[in-house]
């Protein structure tokens, strides 16, 4: 464990400590919501052996520590008003660890879960909705009757009238991409026989809408890895393409993962998404200038000190300007001073 997470840890074990942490997370929380929230993020919580392994700690402590992680984060999800998360909770591949293993993984999702939404004193249990995303029937059948409980339940709790929406949270439980879309063909090939269309009516849209997931599911705006791995095994790998979505590998085990790494890439995406955005800076310049005459001279400074040659030609009203010759965006500066 960093000093960083030691000093966090320390800190919310007190109770001015916890005090302190909460007020700064309903501050980080609202700072972030003025800017760009995204609608949908996944997460492949990676490396929850290793962490287990550095900590001389058994693997299913390991697992342990994982899934109290992903509670904090889907909270902190909550907090921000995303809407739909997704987790890959345990792909097919999974199923080639031990028995032990498998049946452990099985049993901390089904207590997790269940704590998610059955826990009375728990103040996010009537605004999370669960659904179960993969390949059914690979599950054995008294987990899925669990599962679809777990479900069920869900949905009754956070469909009442008084309820702001809920979160949707997607748990891929024995999935995998391809899986996905050799069942989405099977699927698809039904619908030319039952509605009798023609080959050449098959397009990416009735593919997708054949999903494990709800067709209503936004487009993934972040997906994030943990654990230093560079690839997707196998997760979300037609839905990323789709939206381009901006894929976050971080260097760290995901118990180790907490709402203040979670804050930098949020504001990082909301900085590229605005950059991105920008397509008549004019308008956009007149706004601010208008509310914030303060803001455009912190900006000015702000794009001097990072070098901006455009600058000058952006300022001089020639807003002809081609973005993507714009130099790229200065690093993230985190609001604890730390550039990632
Ligand atoms: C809903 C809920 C509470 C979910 C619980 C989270 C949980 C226990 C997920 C386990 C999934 C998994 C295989 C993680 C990857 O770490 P790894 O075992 O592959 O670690 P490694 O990369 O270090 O081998």
């Amino acid at each position: 464990m960093g000093l960083y997470n030691l000093a966090i840890n320390t800190l919310s074990n007190s109770k001015i400590g916890q005090y302190l942490y909460g007020k700064s997370n309903i501050l980080i929380t609202n700072i972030l919501k003025t800017g760009y929230i995204p609608q949908h993020v996944a997460f492949i919580m990676d490396g929850n052996r290793r962490f287990a392994k550095t900590q001389n700690l058994k693997v299913s402590q390991g697992h342990e520590a994982g899934s109290k992680s992903l509670l904090k984060i889907i909270e902190t999800c909550y907090d921000l008003e995303i809407k739909h998360v997704t987790i890959y909770a345990f792909s097919i591949e999974n199923f080639n660890r031990s028995e032990d293993e498998v049946e452990n993984i099985f049993k901390i999702l089904l207590e997790k879960l269940s704590f998610l939404i059955e826990n009375q004193d728990y103040e996010y249990s009537k605004f999370i909705q669960i659904k179960i995303i993969g390949n059914k029937s690979l599950i054995p059948i008294e987990t899925l009757t669990k599962f679809e409980l777990i479900e069920k339940k869900s949905f009754e709790n956070s469909n009442t009238d008084n309820n702001p929406p809920p979160l949707v949270l997607n748990v891929c439980f024995v999935y995998t991409s391809r899986d996905e879309i050799s069942h989405s063909i099977g699927e698809t090939l039904q619908d030319v026989i039952d509605q009798n269309l023609s080959i050449d009516q098959i397009n990416s849209q009735i593919i997708s809408n054949n999903f494990y997931f709800d067709p209503n599911t936004p487009s993934v705006d972040l997906l994030i890895r943990t654990s230093g791995h560079t690839r997707l095994s196998d997760f979300l790998i037609w839905q990323v393409n789709e939206s381009n979505s901006k894929i976050e590998f971080l260097n760290m085990y995901w118990p180790d993962f907490n709402q203040f790494d979670y804050y930098k890439l949020l504001l990082k995406l909301g900085f590229n998404k605005l950059i991105q955005d920008i397509k008549n800076p004019k308008s956009i310049w007149e706004l601010i200038s208008n509310k914030q005459p303060k803001l455009i001279e912190i900006f000015e400074h702000f794009l001097k000190f990072n070098n901006y040659n455009d600058f000058e030609k952006i300022n001089n009203q020639d807003w002809n300007v081609d973005l993507k010759k714009l130099q790229p965006p200065p690093p993230l500066v985190s609001i604890l001073g730390e550039k990632s």
